[in-house]
């Protein structure tokens, strides 16, 4: 069984959501990670979950990136294992350095949340093997500072390396550069998302399209481990 660690700093509000996902609908082993653990050896997946870490002083994530356990994700990333960040796990990764780019202010300098659909850009990684080629899925979104934003050189690597695994489509709520959700390192195995695929498990909640995106890391370690 898959090993998936949530962290959790002071602050975090979607801790909860993504250990059920893990536990109740894909069906895995999840567990807690403190924001002081230094050693996450034991674990085959890291998760950085949503919220307000460290009350969202100074900038979203720019105080968690000093954290501990950001000293330990960069090791576990650094040996090719899975890292998920989701909103502020995605701002914690960009201000850690784990990923390229920042998140600013939403244009309409509005906390926005809603449904919002988005395009699978590449399904060739570990986090989306799940979903079509260009699928169109649908899930929540809930973020200040959720505009993704990088220089022009930057933005090039993205595209040359097939980075941009997720768009928004239809409409984009907050000003990302060429619409960017979400982005994976070069080497592929660290991603931030900033919607909630975790609120995304199942119909009767409005849409299950977030399950594909953990079982597609479920799948990609019963390949490598095989
Ligand atoms: N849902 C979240 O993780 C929100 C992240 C951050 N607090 C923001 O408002 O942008």
């Amino acid at each position: 069984m898959a090993k998936f660690g949530v962290v959790v700093f002071p602050g975090s509000n979607g801790d909860q959501d993504l250990l059920l996902a893990i536990q109740d609908v894909i069906g895995e082993e999840a567990e807690y990670v403190s924001h002081r653990a230094a050693d996450l050896s034991e674990y085959d997946v890291m998760l950085l979950p949503g919220g307000f870490s460290y009350g969202d002083y100074l900038r979203c994530g720019a105080i968690a990136k000093s954290s501990p356990v950001m000293e330990a994700v960069k090791q576990f990333a650094s040996e090719g294992k899975p890292v998920f960040g989701t909103c502020n796990g995605f701002q914690i990764l960009t201000e850690t350095g784990l990923l390229p780019g920042v998140l600013l202010n939403n244009t309409s300098l509005k906390f926005i949340c809603g449904m919002q659909p988005l395009k699978v850009q590449n399904n060739q990684t570990m986090f989306t093997n799940e979903y079509e080629q260009d699928e169109i899925i649908t899930l929540p979104i809930a973020h200040g500072e959720g505009n993704y934003y990088c220089d022009e050189e930057t933005l090039k690597e993205l595209k040359e390396n097939n980075q941009i695994i997720f768009t928004y489509d239809q409409t984009n709520p907050n000003g990302s550069v060429e619409d960017i959700a979400g982005i994976t390192n070069k080497e592929g195995n660290v991603i931030g998302l900033m919607p909630h695929p975790e609120r995304a498990m199942e119909d009767l909640l409005g849409s299950s399209d977030g399950k594909k995106l953990f079982q597609s890391i479920v799948n990609h370690l019963r390949k490598v481990t095989a």
